[in-house]
């Protein structure tokens, strides 16, 4: 069974390790650094991205969780754990983590919609998911090795760049595990990728 970390600052994080033990791997919340070394795949979870990369250069999480990336081990950032993820964001000079290759703009529904349920397709992942959107931020540009896996209103709020997944919405906020049993696959891919 893979075990998949929850980086636990701030955010959603109790219901992203449901969502994880409901998908077959094993879940653990993340509070500091070292512990990255006994998982196999991190999520980053929704919540507000300014307080949590805050926390991130408070507790010295900022080069651990790039060297994670650069070991090749999957991440999926879930709204602002997207926005940590992108290598580009759209009035900011500088990325956060920036190792997945989208431009990501925040809170770019418009303040009538902070927040709002949808039905969206999820290429080879789930049809008619169910998608909670809150004050969510959605992806501008994708990289040319990115694969655009959801758009809602001809806006791309889900993709893939090969070890990387992120989405705009918040997928631990309802009990269809389909796009995280998904993350679980990648994590075991990647996993015995970087052991071979
Ligand atoms: N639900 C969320 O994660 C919201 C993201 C938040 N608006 C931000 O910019 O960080």
């Amino acid at each position: 069974m893979v075990k998949i970390g929850v980086l636990g600052l701030q955010g959603a994080v109790r219901e992203h390790i449901w969502a994880i033990e409901a998908s077959g791997a094993e879940g653990i919340v993340i509070k500091r650094p070292d512990q990255l070394a006994e998982v196999d795949g991190l999520i980053i979870p929704g919540g507000e991205s300014t307080t949590i990369r805050r926390l991130i250069d408070k507790y010295g999480f900022m080069e651990e969780l790039k060297k994670f990336a650069a070991e090749g081990k999957a991440m999926f950032g879930t709204c602002a754990g997207l926005i940590l993820l992108a290598n580009d964001l759209v009035g900011y000079d500088e990325p956060h983590i920036g190792v997945m290759d989208v431009k990501v703009e925040r809170n770019s529904f418009g303040r009538q919609r902070e927040s709002f349920e949808a039905d969206i397709d999820i290429s080879g992942v789930a049809e008619n998911f169910s998608a909670v959107f809150i004050r969510a931020p959605h992806i501008v540009e994708a990289g040319e090795n990115v694969e655009v896996l959801a758009k809602h209103n001809d806006r791309i709020v889900a993709a893939r760049d090969g070890q990387f997944l992120g989405c705009s919405f918040h997928p631990e906020l309802t009990d269809d595990y389909r796009l995280m049993s998904y993350f679980v696959k990648m994590v075991e891919e990647t996993k015995s990728k970087n052991f071979a």
